[in-house]
């Protein structure tokens, strides 16, 4: 069963609510306005991942069948053969928690989605130690000072970050770690002695894009206009050479198809897109 922790991951973090996103602004100065995202509304409906499948398989059918039946018909683990820990990185609404999601479903035991600490309380419904871990903002400086994170960032007034003990916990379960993060956090792992992969995710389009985010909806005007300005400075980093696979989400069966390749080093993953 995929993990309640999947349902809640960092890069999504990096845009709180308005008010904590306006004062990253100010205080991280990692959001900046851009010109070529549109922030024109739109009132499509993006279904969920969920949705989204039942709508696909609807649409296509004997694709879809051959799909599903892959994603049930894995018996034991199948490991790739490199085990190193998998950074996902890309624009937030771009689709990275439904294409790792999907890749966890169709391979069950094989992957970790890592557990972040935050200084923030828990949701109703969260879970320390499935969807964080939650600690004081002491605990957290001092987890820094002792150079416990390979990574970590401030969101408004709270504290994020991926210990190092959590990525080793995983490793040591067998288990490939995935790390979904956003720019900064990727940044950062990349100075660290981690040795990664990485993954970055790419929109087939600005309006696609921001069709997702608003079909989503998760998030308020504010938040999707400073997602969609953060999402160019994201993506002029994916094409930087920092990734060692880009990944236009268009058609999900084919992006699906392409991370699993790139995961299992079959030919298909030795092509950059
Ligand atoms: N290939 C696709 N085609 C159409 N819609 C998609 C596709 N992939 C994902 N979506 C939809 O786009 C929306 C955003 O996807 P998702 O939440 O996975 O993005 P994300 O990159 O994980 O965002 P965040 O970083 O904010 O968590 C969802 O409603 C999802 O169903």
């Amino acid at each position: 069963m995929f993990p309640t922790a999947a349902l809640v991951t960092r890069s999504a973090a990096a845009a709180l609510s308005p008010a904590q996103a306006v004062a990253a602004v100010a205080q991280s100065r990692l959001i900046r306005p851009c010109c070529s995202f549109s922030s024109t509304s739109t009132s499509s409906l993006i279904p969920t991942a969920r949705a989204f499948r039942r709508q696909q398989q609807k649409q296509h059918p004997t694709r879809y069948r051959r799909h599903h039946t892959m994603s049930t018909s894995t018996s034991s683990p199948q490991l790739p053969s490199d085990r190193r820990p998998i950074v996902i990185a890309g624009p937030s609404g771009v689709g990275k928690g439904t294409l790792y999601k999907l890749l966890f479903e169709r391979h069950p035991d094989v992957f970790a989605l890592s557990i972040s600490h935050t200084t923030r309380s828990p949701r109703p419904g969260e879970r320390d130690g499935v969807d964080y871990y939650y600690v004081t903002k002491e605990l957290f400086k001092e987890l820094v000072a002792d150079d416990k994170f390979v990574e970590s960032a401030q969101f408004g007034s709270n504290f994020y970050g991926t210990s190092k003990a959590t990525i080793a916990e995983q490793g040591a379960r067998g288990r490939v770690v995935v790390l979904d993060i956003e720019m900064e956090g990727v940044k950062q792992v990349k100075r660290s002695s981690i040795d990664a992969r990485y993954v970055f995710i790419a929109p087939p389009s600005a309006e696609e894009l921001e069709r997702r985010l608003r079909g989503r909806g998760t998030e308020s005007e504010e938040s999707v206009r400073l997602r969609l300005a953060r999402a160019n400075e994201e993506l002029e980093f994916g094409h930087s050479g920092a990734f060692d696979k880009i990944i236009v989400n268009d058609d999900l069966a084919v992006a699906i198809k392409e991370l699993e390749d790139w995961v299992y080093g079959t030919p298909a993953a030795s092509s950059e897109s």
